[in-house]
């Protein structure tokens, strides 16, 4: 479970970009984070994942076994530990280009294993099975071995998905994950993340919310750094037009209601 309590983040022009952003997810739940541009989405998964240190607010991560983490006031070392616990997918993918898909996998658990021993020895066969085991879970054992630079773009986040499960975190963090893809891709990765969410909390920002409709089981939207809705994933017009005001038309996949003529 992750709590995020009274988060608040000024900026130094007196600017509060987060205004006390407070909500608990729970294992079970796949929450979509929805917001205009600018509304303290990315700072809001940043402090949960201590990249970015809340000047008011706490965040916890209780794992399975009840150990506390809390985020917020961690030192570096307690810091690196908390996130082994977090898995998190990029839009941007962030794999080693340059390594076979299944590299990319097992550098999932780096941060678990002493640098000596990964140095010295690399990783074990029972690591190298459980990472194909991985790419099994998102369908990309047939490629385990193919050089990661020519995967597509779906690929490759199958692929960050497959590190995220080998790392077996307690939390999942999805920062915009299907903003790179097309449209059956990005249902391909949603259909991929859900699942996940049995067993710990997954949390993403998503610029979509036909896709958080479909695919989460709850949407927060965040405007002016406040949780301005926190509820059922399907929004009704009024609330998509509350959330997104004129940057909704924008949006590409927004269907304008056809105007009534008396
Ligand atoms: N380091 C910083 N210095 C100054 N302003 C910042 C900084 N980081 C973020 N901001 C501002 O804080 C606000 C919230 O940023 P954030 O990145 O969380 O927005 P967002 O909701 O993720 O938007 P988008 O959907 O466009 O990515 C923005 O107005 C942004 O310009």
């Amino acid at each position: 479970m992750i709590e995020v309590k009274n988060l608040v983040k000024v900026l130094p022009n007196g600017r509060r970009v987060l205004d006390g952003v407070s909500f608990k997810v729970d294992k079970g739940e796949f929450v979509g984070i929805l917001g205009p541009s600018g509304a303290g989405k990315s700072l809001t998964l940043r402090c949960l994942n201590g990249l970015l240190k809340p000047d008011e607010g706490s965040v916890t991560l209780t794992d399975a076994s009840g150990r506390q983490y809390d985020i917020t006031k961690a030192n570096k070392k307690e810091l690196r530990t908390a996130r082994q616990k977090i898995g998190v997918i990029f839009q941007g993918y962030h794999l080693v280009k340059r390594l076979p898909a299944i590299d990319n996998v097992m550098i999932g658990r780096l941060g678990q294993i002493s640098t000596l021993r990964s140095l010295l020895y690399g990783f074990t066969d029972r690591e190298a099975e459980e990472a194909k085991k991985a790419l099994e879970q998102v369908k990309m054992e047939a490629l385990a071995g193919a050089i990661t630079s020519g995967l597509s773009g779906g690929e490759m986040q199958r692929v960050a998905i497959a590190r995220a499960i080998y790392q077996q975190p307690s939390l999942l963090l999805a920062d915009e994950p299907i903003s790179n893809l097309d449209p059956s891709n990005a249902k391909m990765i949603m259909k991929l993340i859900r699942p996940l969410s049995a067993d710990i909390p997954v949390i993403g920002v998503f610029h979509q919310p036909e896709m958080t409709a479909k695919y989460c089981t709850r949407v927060i939207a965040i405007k002016d750094g406040k949780v301005l809705y926190d509820g059922d994933p399907k929004l009704t017009n009024d609330q998509l037009v509350e959330i997104y005001g004129e940057e909704l038309q924008q949006m590409e996949h927004y269907e304008q209601p056809v105007p009534v003529i008396a």
